[in-house]
């Protein structure tokens, strides 16, 4: 008994002993990196650092300062930027040259279990957008197809019919003359747009489900970035002190009991039509496949590829599907509304390109032919993704050391941060960048300008994988509201472009909505 005991005394001195020796060796290789990361960024400017908080004061206080705070770093120390936020490197990058390098170099794949994993996959799950390495590029390899230009096309009664539901809710106010916020609006039209397309265009059988989804998704983002850029909410006993924790777990349950049944939904379906194809009703099946819309997870679960992923991973993918796409796209309406309804000129501008396109008709639905010839249209709404791009911040972590062409070193493991504003407002990059100038994006005036000045949807592999479903579903919605109502501001409201003020959360919102009013035109 005795020789029991002291065997087990020396196992748990042994244990003990290799665990404080781990937790020697972590401690003395986070040292290490942060005195090499210290050394290799010696030169880079930024705000001046402390002792455990670094230079964390820079950026600290209210959401709403966020935004205003980066401008100001970026008018005082120049392109590239450091902060140390804590003992965690964060190195900002927006001069185009350095940025190519950044997008392309596979040493900079991956991203930081800082920014992403570690905030959004208790809520989401691992995805698209989390992942990193092999995992990463199996997913991306699977999902690319079903972003193809064929399935984008039999989306397009899906954007004509949510741009019509956004139409006929503005018809009610034009009535009335009063001034109201549009950004709830756009929101409405874009997550119903996206949760047909994405999720399924089986709408009518999920209708009441939807309407909490949207409100879900919305308050599901806000409150992926509350805890996200509070370091001490990631360890959930301490945000299950937050008083925005129940309204958190909240939003889960309904983002996964939804995308669950929806799931449930589909499998089903799918059985069924495979039980029906045995025995012998393939053509039937095949008419009724052709006339039913499909959204993107059915292509997903028709093709070989799709068949891959498992029922959690599938599950992970659509809910960052839904929010890579959600806010984004509205948060692009509701910002180019309020810049179209500030210069008048513009509108007008839309208006001719759009009564010729139309021949006039201002009520036919937006077709698939008409999209390439709204080229003005086009430049508009790359012009309000320029000065407000509606992912602010996005980010990458080096696997070693890269030298950029700037002559700036990024050391390995620190937090590489990609703000398009940095860039888009570069008056060394864009002549006189605070002007709204759509005609920037005319070719002629194009040329000689680096392709990587214009990042809204970043650039490289692990660029947005729904660049062209945003472009045809934001100039359908375009089209059919411009040709029905003229926009104004509040008498009160912003006079210039410049005046608009974003706020940042997970995407760039609108500070204080999007204020407006509608009438509708004559016909033409
Ligand atoms: C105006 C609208 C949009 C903008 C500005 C935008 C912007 C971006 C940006 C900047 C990234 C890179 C983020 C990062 O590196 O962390 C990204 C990634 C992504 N976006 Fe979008 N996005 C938009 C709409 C959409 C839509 C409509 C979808 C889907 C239907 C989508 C799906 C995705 C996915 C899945 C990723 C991750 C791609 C990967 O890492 O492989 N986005 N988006």
């Amino acid at each position: 008994m005795r020789g029991f005991m002291v065997a087990l005394e020396l196992g748990a001195f042994l244990v003990m002993s290799l665990l404080v020796a781990k937790c020697l060796l972590w401690l003395l290789s986070t040292v290490r990196d942060v005195l090499l990361q210290l050394w290799a960024t010696r030169d880079m400017p930024g705000p001046p650092s402390y002792p455990l908080v670094g230079s964390f004061l820079a950026v600290a206080g209210p959401q709403e300062e966020l935004y205003d705070k980066l401008v100001a770093l970026r008018a005082e120390h120049g392109p590239t930027v450091k902060l140390w936020l804590g003992p965690v490197l964060v190195v900002i990058v927006s001069r185009p040259d350095d940025l190519e390098l950044v997008f392309t170099d596979a040493r900079l794949a991956d991203k930081p279990w800082l920014m992403y994993a570690s905030s959004m996959e208790p809520c989401l799950g691992a995805g698209l957008i989390t992942m990193n390495g092999e995992d990463y590029r199996r997913h991306r390899r699977l999902i690319a197809p079903s972003f193809a230009q064929n399935v984008l096309h039999s989306f397009a009664p899906s954007f004509n019919a949510n741009a019509h539901r956004l139409v006929d809710r503005l018809d009610e106010l034009a009535e009335s003359g009063e001034v109201f916020d549009a950004s709830p609006l756009c929101r409405m039209c874009t997550s119903y747009t996206v949760c047909e397309t994405v999720l399924s265009a089986d709408s009518s059988r999920l209708e009441s489900d939807r309407q909490a989804v949207v409100r879900a998704v919305y308050q599901g983002v806000t409150l992926m970035f509350h805890r996200g850029i509070r370091p001490w909410y990631r360890f959930d006993t301490l945000f299950k002190l937050s008083r925005h924790y129940n309204d958190y777990q909240e939003m889960v349950r309904i983002a996964n009991t939804f995308v669950s049944n929806v799931l449930d939904l589909k499998m089903r379906q799918k059985e069924e039509q495979e039980q029906e194809r045995e025995v012998g009703r393939q053509g039937d099946d095949e008419d009724l496949g052709k006339a039913k819309p499909r959204a993107f997870l059915d292509h997903l679960l028709s093709s070989e590829e799709g068949q891959t992923l498992s029922k959690e991973e599938l599950s992970g993918e659509l809910k960052h599907l839904v929010a890579a796409a959600n806010s984004t796209t509205s948060d692009t309406l509701s910002f180019f509304l309020y810049c179209v309804a500030i210069r008048q000129d513009i509108q007008d501008r839309i208006l001719e390109e759009l009564d010729s396109v139309f021949e006039g008709d201002r009520e036919r639905e937006v077709t698939l032919a008409d999209l390439p010839q709204l080229k003005y249209l086009e430049r508009v709404f790359k012009e309000t993704l320029r000065l407000f791009a509606p992912a602010p911040l996005y980010a990458r972590q080096p696997s070693s050391d890269v030298k950029l062409p700037s002559g700036h070193t990024l050391p390995k493991g620190c937090v590489v941060l990609v703000s398009p504003h940095f860039t888009h407002r570069d008056p060394a990059v864009w002549a006189d960048p605070e002007d709204f100038d759509p005609d920037r994006f005319l070719p002629e005036n194009s040329r000689g300008r680096h392709p990587h000045s214009f990042i809204p949807f970043s650039a490289g592999t692990r660029s947005c994988i729904g660049q062209r479903f945003v472009m045809m579903f934001l100039k359908t919605a375009a089209a059919t509201l411009l040709r029905r109502f003229h926009v104004r501001t509040a008498e009160d409201g912003p006079r210039r472009v410049c005046d608009i003020k974003p706020i940042f959360s997970l995407t760039l919102h609108v500070k204080g909505g999007t204020r407006i009013r509608v009438r509708r035109r004559a016909p033409a």
